[in-house]
């Protein structure tokens, strides 16, 4: 079965990885940073968070999916006093519920120190 991948766009400073790959049915997506448009990352969680959403369902979309084929979702935050905070964003962003499976770690860091969140998802993808 042939992978079909999903690079940055050209012009686009990122590290050696696709931002997505299908195989099958299936699409992973790597773990989606909040960078806005210029690949800047802003101070707030709030807005990090407003950003890989906006970047995951570009990603998605490029599959032909949307946030309601997501299956599986790993939150990665580097700070636990965002926990919170994060449940009530993802809620709105990830719902209404039945949600994809979750898993959500706080790790020690992310790639860039001013990282806060990434996360990364499967989905299934039709046709
Ligand atoms: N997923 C990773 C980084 C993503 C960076 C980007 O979207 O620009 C990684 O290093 O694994």
């Amino acid at each position: 079965m042939s992978i079909q991948h999903f690079p940055p766009p050209p012009g686009v400073k990122a590290p050696p990885l696709s931002f997505g790959a299908r195989v099958g049915d299936l699409l992973f997506i790597s773990g989606i940073p909040g960078f806005d448009a210029n690949r800047g990352l802003p101070d707030s969680f709030e807005a990090q968070f407003a950003n890989v959403v906006t970047n995951f369902k570009r990603v998605l979309g490029e599959a032909g999916a949307t946030m309601r084929d997501l299956v599986k979702v790993n939150v990665l935050l580097t700070r636990a006093s965002d926990v919170a905070t994060m449940n009530v964003l993802y809620a709105g962003a990830f719902g209404p519920a039945p949600y994809p499976a979750r898993t959500t770690c706080v790790v020690v860091a992310l790639p860039d120190p001013k990282m806060l969140i990434e996360i990364e998802g499967v989905a299934q993808v039709k046709g």
